[in-house]
């Protein structure tokens, strides 16, 4: 049962109006000749008109919110009296609890379309500019893959930068132009050598020092290379990262070899460790190698092993001997016929596969530190380079490089018999700087 009809079995179809006035007119009788009981009663019934009178109340305001926001078909419609703003009742004119002919359907889509539009509404702040912001957007992954990109080429760029700072570091180019300006008849030990330096010294990370040792007859260049090379790094790592060492001078008795052994070893040290602060490879040079001793050699080879910490690992040692200079000679002297179209490298290259087995193998025997050393020959000077030597010495002591003179001082030096259309001095350019002190 609605509440309609309990409204009209207790007080008939009556307005609102009648309502009222009979509220008041019962509301008198009541309290003048009623009992207890109809009084309560009395009270009973008049809160449960003002309910359903709230209740009228709010469905006719629903019902009419409703036909104002367009709906046709419900008991209102808006016609004339929307010009005034005042509604028009067109049907029902009494309020009944009957579905309106609307269906629930488009109710429904209704609210639907109020949500939407009411979800779109973008709330500015009171003060700011009303502009809808602009939604940029950027793939994260993408950022992160141009940052990957970025730090790569920033990684690789340096690295090739460090590798390019250490040749730098050494000016291996100015010391190749010296070595081809003042060396004379090794060029192709110096290539071998060059490379060697450069293949090492491109980088600071080595798991073993450089162990080079230049083997040649008496006067082709080896101390001469060996001070070349001395002053080059001098001026490129610094005078203290460069050691010199001559053993007849050093340690002239060899009673004091195991003292001096010692002192080696200490004075390595400390250049090593000194060279490690300063980022820098330092150079220690033995002249007349042939000449160290027994304990001086295990001194040295025991700097030199690969196990030794990082310091150690970050040196270029350079032997310069005379050992095994016979093996040399001999093989000069007997296979010089058949490369006469070689060119320095080639026939660098030639003498170093087919010498170094049995020079190694010869060495060795005297100590194993020289299982470690790349052995680099030294081939004899022929005549043509001798007299480079005299021309080079005459004009250095400042004579008139007169080449007649130049020729009568290298005829008189000692030269094997001719082999293949080479002329091998004896003694190389040994006896060139004598000779022209006489002069
Ligand atoms: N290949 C060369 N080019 C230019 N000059 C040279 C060459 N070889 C020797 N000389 C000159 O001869 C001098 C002596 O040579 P050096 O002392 O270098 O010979 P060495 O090979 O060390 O001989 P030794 O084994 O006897 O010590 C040098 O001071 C240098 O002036």
């Amino acid at each position: 049962m609605g509440d309609q009809d309990v409204y009209d079995r207790m007080f008939g179809s009556q307005t609102d109006g009648e309502m009222d006035e009979e509220k008041d007119g019962e509301g008198e009788s009541e309290t003048r000749g009623l009992g207890k009981g109809a009084q309560s009663f009395c009270q009973f019934s008049s809160s449960l008109r003002t309910v359903v009178r709230i209740k009228q109340k709010y469905q006719a305001m629903k019902k009419r919110r409703l036909e104002l926001a367009g709906l046709g078909g419900g008991g209102l419609v808006v016609g004339a009296g929307l010009h005034t703003g005042a509604p028009v009742r067109s049907s029902p004119k009494i309020f009944t609890f009957e579905t309106p002919s609307s269906s629930p359907s488009a109710l429904s889509s209704l609210f639907l379309k109020m949500k939407k539009k009411k979800s779109r509404r973008v709330m500015f702040p009171s003060g700011g500019r009303r502009k809808a912001p602009v939604v940029q957007e950027h793939s994260r992954a993408k950022i992160c893959l141009f940052l990957l990109c970025t730090i790569l080429f920033f990684q690789v760029y340096n690295a090739i930068e460090n590798l390019d700072d250490h040749v730098l570091k050494y000016d291996l180019g100015g010391l190749e132009k010296t070595l081809c300006r003042e060396v004379f008849g090794q060029q192709g030990a110096m290539d071998a050598l060059l490379a060697q330096l450069r293949d090492y010294l491109s980088t600071y990370v080595h798991s073993k020092p450089l162990v080079l040792s230049l083997h040649g007859p008496s006067g082709v260049g080896k101390s001469h290379v060996g001070r070349l090379l001395a002053g080059h790094f001098r001026s490129v790592v610094g005078e203290p990262l460069v050691l010199q060492y001559f053993v007849l001078h050093h340690c002239p008795l060899e009673d004091d070899a195991w003292r001096c052994a010692r002192a080696l070893s200490i004075l390595v040290s400390e250049t090593v460790l000194r060279a490690e602060e300063e980022e820098k490879i330092p150079l220690f040079i033995f002249d007349e190698a042939e000449h160290l001793y027994p304990e001086l050699l295990d001194a040295l080879s025991d700097l030199v092993r690969s196990n030794r910490s990082n310091e150690y690992l970050n040196a270029v040692y350079l032997f310069l001997s005379n050992q095994g200079h016979t093996h040399i000679t001999m093989h000069l002297l007997y296979n010089s016929s058949s490369d006469s179209m070689m060119t320095a490298s080639g026939h660098h290259r030639k003498l170093v596969k087919e010498l170094n087995p049995l020079l190694r193998n010869t060495l060795v025997k005297l100590h194993p530190l020289w299982a470690e050393a790349e052995l680099l020959p030294m081939t004899l000077l022929e005549k043509g380079h001798v007299m480079e030597c005299f021309l080079d010495e005459m004009t250095r002591e400042g004579f008139y490089p007169d080449r007649t003179n130049v020729e009568r001082l290298a005829g008189e030096i000692e030269y094997y018999p001719v082999v293949g259309g080479h002329v091998y001095a004896r003694t190389g350019c040994k006896q060139v700087v004598a000779r022209v002190n006489l002069l």
